[in-house]
């Protein structure tokens, strides 16, 4: 295993990975245990990229630019077919790319369906992450290391690197960061360094939402769905050490008829909906939240300039 040689190590370098992994893998997690404290989030697309920023990793010789992939899923229609392909294209557009696996789960049929697709990347260098490292042994997570490694030997994959991890311990995520670095190519930074405003907090929280909302309804509902925070305020008269951020958003869809897909049977989709983008926007902020949550008709909002204007298009 080896990183790819550098002209001059002393050189800035500065590029794109993106995580990818089944459901739970911990990519959120781990995005935000990188980025730290100093989360740098930018909201829109950059010139650079097509793909949503989750979170900027500065260090005095590279940055590393975390970006947003659509999840891969088993294709049943030919929508689901082309979402795979802008997967794809995607991986094709990042520099490295980190696969993440739970130490705690043995490699699944999920996870080989990704590897498969992964081995197609070629190009792109590719780090196999274990995470959650804290909630195994070392003999299980030695097992799980030489099951990737195989994993890797069947599927023509070579990874660049193999590295166990701990997001929630903090164990080990500085030197993946020091291994994902010279993945990169040598440049000067893509962002400046800090200084953001909440707005764009809210329409990552709008974001995170939304990708939740989306979330296995993608080929009913891929495009007809907005995310719109209303007012992100903290709890007031909550202890110093116990703070409470609410968040009221607003979900909105086309028709009426669309609501049930989104809401599901007595409510049940809408509160996954919201314990799970409540669990990222937790990671994303560091601090508790409650999210209330409301879905909206907003007739046709795709057509209508108006309501275009008023959803943030
Ligand atoms: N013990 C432990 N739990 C972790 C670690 N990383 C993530 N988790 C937990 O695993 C669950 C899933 O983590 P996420 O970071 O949301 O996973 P994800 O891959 O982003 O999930 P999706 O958005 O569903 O794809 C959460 O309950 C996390 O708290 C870790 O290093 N150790």
């Amino acid at each position: 295993m080896s990183v790819r040689p550098s002209s001059d190590d002393q050189a800035h370098r500065a590029g794109f990975a993106c995580f990818v992994g089944r459901p739970n893998a911990g990519k959120s997690t781990l995005t935000n245990a990188l980025v730290g404290t100093k989360v740098a989030i930018t909201s829109g697309r950059p010139q650079t990229t097509r793909h949503t920023v989750r979170g900027i990793v500065h260090r005095p010789d590279a940055q590393l630019v975390l970006v947003d992939t659509p999840g891969l899923h088993k294709p049943r229609t030919l929508l689901g077919e082309r979402l795979n392909d802008l997967v794809r294209s995607t991986w094709g557009e990042v520099d490295v790319i980190g696969f993440c696996l739970p130490a705690d789960q043995k490699l699944g049929p999920g996870d080989r369906y990704i590897a498969k697709e992964l081995a197609e990347a070629k190009r792109t260098p590719k780090v196999a992450i274990v995470t959650k490292t804290d909630l195994v042994d070392s003999k299980t997570l030695a097992e799980q290391l030489i099951a990737i490694d195989r994993l890797g030997a069947e599927l023509g994959i070579e990874w660049a690197q193999i590295v166990p991890v701990s997001a929630v311990s903090g164990k080990q995520v500085g030197l993946l960061a020091d291994l994902l670095a010279p993945l990169l190519p040598e440049g000067p930074a893509l962002y400046p360094d800090g200084d953001l405003t909440d707005e764009p907090e809210q329409v990552m929280v709008a974001e995170l939402i939304r990708e939740a909302a989306l979330e296995g309804v993608r080929d009913e509902l891929p495009h007809s769905i907005a995310v719109v925070v209303e007012e992100m305020l903290p709890r007031e008269g909550r202890p110093a050490d116990r703070p409470l951020l609410d968040i009221h958003a607003n979900l909105y869809i086309e028709r009426p008829s669309q609501k049930g897909i989104i809401i599901g049977p007595k409510g049940a989709r809408l509160k996954e909906v919201g314990t799970k983008s409540r669990r990222h926007i937790e990671a994303l902020l560091g601090t508790p939240v409650f999210l209330d949550l409301h879905v909206k008709v907003a007739k046709d909002w795709q057509r209508d300039p108006k309501q275009l204007r008023k959803l943030g298009f």
